[in-house]
């Protein structure tokens, strides 16, 4: 035992030991490659301790799977050709026979009527349509023929492409096209492999009908949908995959750079892009094919198009349809197998001509957008020929010029697998773009793609997608069973209806009823997609309405802002002609002004007379009982008082239009009715006269219609005022003043009693009384200032004053003087008159008489005044107004003015008419001249 013991144990540690910290390296020679083996029995022999032998032969009789050796396989780009049809198969379905009565007739349909009564010409018409530039050899090649008047130009030739992965003839169906070419490209995908398809072609050939389809005859987008869900539940045994769902477009924003839009995104569609990257895309999870289909109906309705020439539809983006296939729940080698996987088709805008589709405007800008994508598109894929036939030149980056070939770079580069599908148009009219499709596309063919892939490549997720998660939903116990109810009654209900058809149900099998049974119910399922449809029609209607409103109500705020300026325009106009209008010469005086004027002329007049008469009566009273008796019955038309009714009466309308506006006590108030347009020329002109009528609204007659009218307001006022104006009224009676008054009277009812009482007792008038009669014109000019809207300088001056009210005290004087002077021209031409004149001159001598010595002056030249006075007449600073009131007068036709009183008046004259006359032109004279103009 002992002994056995020490043969076990092990040898005894030697006393020093010597450690090499780096050994020496030797190659060591590796068993097989060695061409001296040694054999293993003297290995072992070497061996001084027994170790147990390594179970090799076990190891190696373990069976292990052998995963393949990756190989590259590479292949040639697959390359597809559609021919659209001919659209005489359409012509020749629609050349029916024409209702009778159409007009009008255009030339072509009369063409086709012809073609209708010979059918010979029909024949040859309809052959000439239906000839084809291109025609298809085999499955894979075609022949591309020149029309007739290229080839007696010889300008081209006959052509023969060849080498398609497939021909597709212009009757094939979509799922042909489906089956040739998405199908392999679905495999992969189900695989886990990515790849992509895009559709190219002229504007109308056919690209979006290939990719999408209509409702009646679905594209490869919805059968590749319908083959996937399929496929998935096929494979139920196999790994579970998530689908979801992702479409954009790019489009230009008027010309200046591209843009990309969510297709599937709510109202803020617009994605950002950085480089290659798209953020904040939108993916939807699509369960099953109803949801698919509604989300592409949804995607269709929203993507930009537009009419061309050459389409109806024309797609003015590109589109690009992302199927993300993603694993969910997996062992990380499972994972591995089934990785995430992107099937990408694109619709890409078709080439356009300018001459063919005529765009113009943001069309055309729309179409160097769109020509100049597919142009990056085509100079990549020549770019990546070219590299791959010369691998030292480097991969000319193309791509970077357009967001569409920055996105697809992966597969514009070769690294992954891609499929292209050639649109063209089989017309003769459309050879000129084929042949220029096919001369480009052709080259593509020999493009080779490595068919390899790593399982996860970062630039494969190239948008950020935002993934749309389920609501949580908390489903309490009442909650629950309700949807348990709910869940059984459809249910019941569909197995009800899938029994009605004779066909089985089986509502076991399926944990959604909903789903199940659809799929095996064609109507349902149309049902379903018409509904979803609807819906996102609906919201899409919605969301319109809502721009509508929106732009609406922009348009509301844009008229009245608008409303404002016009407004504001008006005003300043107005301040810009009220501004004018005492600056600047006659022709930029307001025709209403100028009215205004001559009416104040007339009115002036009047009072003029009525001095006269005052004056007469102050002569002798005897004189006054003859005029009275003179003027018999005829008085109270013929008496200057009136005249002025007469004046009121004509302009009654105008003025109560106005009136209307500026209140009925304003317009009544002005005795001149001069003032017809100025409503229409100034707005503050109204103003002016609104406060004018606000602070004396009792004085002011209300003016008439016609002659009853004005009598009427005559009592009226007589009635409302007390006992003085009655007073006056009589005194007025007494000198032989018509009764027959308006306004004038109104003004002469403003005297002071006791002047009135004086009347009474001593018929001949005063000073004052004259000055009255003065103040009387003096408000007649004054209304004319107030409507020519000089008044608004001197606002405060109507305050001061009752009858002298808006005139500036310069103006005051003047008209003073005016009156001076007119009583003083009547006392030198008027003899009849010369002891009152006399009389009024002292007093007005004796009043105001001291700074201006009129009759000198009347008699002589102007130029003479000055030097005659050894005192010179103070030059006062006249207002503008005044200057041009003067010049207003100056320039009026005074014979028109004696005139027209006459043909007013039937030609009769009365006694104070001629004369007056005569005394207003002399008046107006020394005023022109007084005035130095
Ligand atoms: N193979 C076909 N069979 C029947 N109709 C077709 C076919 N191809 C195209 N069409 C019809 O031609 C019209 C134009 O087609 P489509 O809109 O697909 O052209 P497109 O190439 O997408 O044009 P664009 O680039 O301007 O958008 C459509 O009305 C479509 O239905």
């Amino acid at each position: 035992m002992e002994d056995k013991q020490k043969s076990l144990s092990p040898p005894p540690c030697p006393s020093t030991v010597t450690v090499r910290r780096n050994p020496l390296r030797r190659a060591r020679a590796t068993p097989y490659t060695t061409a001296t083996k040694p054999p293993f029995s003297s290995l072992a022999s070497a061996i001084t301790h027994d170790v147990p032998t390594f179970p090799i032969d076990e190891i190696l009789s373990i069976q292990i799977p052998q995963s393949e050796p990756k190989q590259s396989i590479p292949e040639s780009l697959k390359i597809f050709l559609r021919i659209k049809p001919l659209r005489s198969f359409t012509k020749v379905t629609t050349t029916k026979a024409r209702p009778r009565n159409v007009w009008p007739q255009n030339p072509s349909k009369k063409n086709i009527a012809k073609e209708n009564r010979n059918p010979e010409i029909t024949k040859k018409v309809k052959k000439k349509d239906e000839e084809a530039c291109i025609t298809l050899n085999d499955p894979y090649s075609v022949t591309l023929t020149p029309p007739q008047s290229l080839q007696e130009l010889k300008r081209s030739k006959t052509e023969v492409y060849e080498g398609f992965s497939h021909v597709f003839p212009a009757d094939c169906s979509q799922n042909d096209v489906y089956d040739k070419m998405v199908q392999p490209l679905l495999e992969d995908f189900m695989k886990g492999k990515s790849g992509m398809l895009a559709a190219l072609g002229p504007s109308g050939s056919g690209k979006t009908h290939t990719v999408f389809g209509s409702l009646k005859d679905p594209g490869i987008v919805p059968i590749t949908l319908r083959q996937i869900f399929k496929k998935s539940h096929e494979s139920s045994s196999g790994p579970l995959r998530l689908f979801n769902l992702s479409i954009f477009e790019i489009c230009s924003e008027r010309g200046k750079g591209e843009k990309a839009y969510d297709l599937l995104g709510g109202e803020s569609s617009e994605l950002s892009v950085q480089q290659s990257t798209i953020r904040g895309l939108k993916e939807v999870p699509i369960q099953n094919l109803e949801e698919a289909e509604s989300l592409i109906g949804q995607a269709m309705l929203k993507r930009a198009t537009a009419t061309t020439n050459s389409n109806s539809q024309s797609s003015r983006s590109q589109c690009i349809i992302n199927v993300r296939a993603s694993c969910n729940g997996f062992s990380n080698e499972t994972k591995m197998q089934y990785s995430d996987a992107m099937l990408t088709i694109v619709d890409l805008a078709g080439a356009e001509r300018e001459k063919r589709t005529g765009n113009q405007g943001e069309r055309l800008v729309e179409s160097n957008f769109i020509n100049n994508t597919s142009m990056v598109f085509g100079q990549c894929l020549r770019s990546l020929l070219e590299y791959q036939k010369n691998r030292k030149k480097g991969l000319q980056k193309h791509h970077q010029n357009s967001l569409l070939t920055r996105y697809l770079r992966d597969y514009l580069e070769g690294k992954k697998r891609m499929a292209l599908i050639l649109t063209v148009k089989a017309g003769e009219e459309d050879y000129l773009d084929t042949s220029y499709l096919l001369r480009q596309a052709s080259p593509y063919m020999k493009i080779k793609f490595d068919n390899t892939e790593e399982p996860c490549n970062k630039r494969q997720l190239k948008t950020f997608p935002r993934a749309e998660k389920n609501k949580k939903i908390k489903l309490s116990a009442p909650k629950t069973s309700q949807i348990e109810e709910n869940f059984l009654e459809e249910r019941s209900q569909i197995s009800q209806e899938v029994h009605l058809q004779g066909k089985k149900a089986d509502p076991r099998d399926r944990s959604s009823p909903r789903l199940e049974p659809v799929s095996h119910d064609k109507n349902e399922r149309e049902h379903i997609i018409m509904r979803n449809f609807s819906k996102v029609l609906w919201n899409v209607l919605k969301q319109y309405n809502e721009k509508l409103k929106v732009a609406e109500g922009e348009i509301c705020t844009l008229k009245d802002s608008l409303r404002r300026e016009q407004l504001k325009s008006l005003v300043l106009e107005t301040e810009l002609s009220s501004l004018k209008s005492p600056c600047l010469a006659e022709p930029c005086i307001p025709e209403a002004v100028v009215e205004a004027i001559v009416h104040a002329k007339e009115n002036f007049e009047v009072a003029a007379s009525m001095t006269i008469v005052l004056r007469n009566v102050d002569d002798d009273s005897c004189n006054l009982i003859k005029g009275r008796k003179e003027a018999g019955a005829e008085e109270s038309s013929e008496s200057p008082v009136p005249y002025v009714v007469r004046n009121v009466d004509d302009d009654s309308c105008n003025l109560i239009k106005e009136s209307r506006e500026a209140g009925a006590e304003e317009s009544s108030k002005s005795p001149v009715p001069n003032m017809r347009n100025v409503d229409f020329d100034s707005c503050n002109l109204i103003k002016s006269r609104r406060e004018a009528s606000a602070e004396e609204p009792s004085e002011s007659p209300v003016p008439s219609k016609n002659v009853k009218d004005a009598e009427l307001v005559r009592c009226h006022l007589s009635s409302q005022n007390d006992a003085e104006p009655r007073q006056s009224v009589n005194s007025e009676e007494n000198v032989g003043i018509p009764s027959a008054t308006t306004h004038v009277e109104a003004e002469v009812t403003d005297f002071p009693r006791d002047q009135a009482i004086q009347n009474q007792d001593d018929p001949t008038p005063s000073p004052e009384q004259v000055e009255v009669s003065q103040d009387f014109i003096n408000s007649q000019i004054s209304n004319v200032q107030t409507k020519s809207a000089v008044s608004r300088r001197f606002p405060d001056s109507e305050k001061q004053e009752r009858n002298r009210r808006l005139l500036p005290v310069s103006s005051r004087s003047l008209t003073e003087k005016m009156n001076d002077l007119d009583i003083k021209e009547n006392q030198i031409e008027k003899p009849q008159v010369k002891t009152a004149k006399t009389h009024v001159q002292k007093k007005a001598e004796s009043i105001q008489g001291q700074e201006i010595e009129v009759p000198a002056r009347e008699a002589e030249p102007a130029s003479t005044k000055k030097q005659r006075n050894g005192q010179k007449p103070k030059r006062r600073l006249q207002p503008a107004s005044s200057v041009l009131l003067t010049r207003e007068i100056n320039t009026l036709e005074i014979e028109d003015d004696i005139a027209e009183p006459k043909g007013t008046r039937g030609g009769k004259k009365t006694t104070v008419s001629q004369p007056r006359s005569q005394g207003s032109v002399t008046l107006l004279r020394l005023l022109t001249n007084n005035l130095h103009l």
